[in-house]
């Protein structure tokens, strides 16, 4: 599903790479936890798959596709396939539970019948049936960070990227966030997140990929989130 080869990415004017020389594979349905301290690459690593940024040196695939030579003009296509999920939910403000999700369908014309029929499924995926009637600004901060897991996958992306999605929850509420996105990846959604949560990490004993100064210096199988 994503593959890194050789992948090297400079920001321009840096001395040091963000990433560097990263090889390595991850398969349709794995889960895997991107760890390292701050700075260390994380959401350099994310940005890449998201073809924010173009690698410097090395290649890199994600859904069969080359995105160091993709065409701009098919990059909406790509993140079509990608949902993302973020620690400050990102929400449209002023909108309603079910406004929000549904408004990721009408940007990429989805028909309304589909639109109607997707979202409450969706809505109960996520355990807030009921609720789409509600402000977002209303809600707790666990239900809101469930309507943005919902809007990212209503559209059953292939992926799952998740950058720190329990930053702002306590640890209950974390707990329940993680039983989410785990149903989501045994639905065959690859979940690709990067997070400090280390209890999260231990718990739930899924590939674990450590970055250091932008190096892979770690990548365990059922891991742990400190170095075993
Ligand atoms: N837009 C940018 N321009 C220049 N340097 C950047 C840019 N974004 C990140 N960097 C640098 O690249 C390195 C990796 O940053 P990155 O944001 O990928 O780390 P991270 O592991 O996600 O950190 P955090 O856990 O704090 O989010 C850091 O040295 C950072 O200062």
């Amino acid at each position: 599903m994503i593959t890194f080869e050789d992948v090297t990415k400079f920001y321009p004017g840096q001395e040091r790479p963000a990433l560097r020389n990263i090889n390595l594979e991850i398969d349709k349905g794995e889960f895997v936890f991107l760890v390292g301290q701050s700075g260390s690459g994380k959401s350099t690593f994310l940005r890449l798959i998201l073809r924010e940024y173009k690698p410097t040196k090395g290649t890199l695939y994600v859904a069969g596709k080359n995105l160091a030579t993709m065409n701009q003009w098919k990059v909406p296509q790509l993140r079509r396939q990608i949902g993302t999920v973020f620690q400050d939910f990102r929400l449209l403000p002023g909108k309603t539970v079910y406004e929000n999700v549904a408004f990721a369908l009408q940007v990429i014309g989805s028909p309304a019948k589909h639109i109607k029929r997707i979202v409450p499924d969706t809505l109960d995926l996520v355990g807030l049936a009921g609720k789409g009637d509600r402000p977002c600004e209303e809600l707790s901060g666990g239900e809101q960070q469930r309507v943005a897991i919902a809007r990212a996958f209503v559209n059953r992306p292939k992926i799952l990227i998740a950058d720190e999605p329990t930053g702002n929850l306590d640890p209950e509420t974390s707990v329940g966030i993680m039983k989410l996105l785990d149903r989501i990846n045994r639905a065959d959604t690859t979940v690709i997140m990067a997070t400090h949560d280390s209890s999260i990490v231990d718990q739930m004993r899924r590939r674990v990929l450590e970055l250091r100064s932008g190096e892979l210096v770690r990548d365990q199988a059922k891991g742990v989130y400190g170095t075993a």
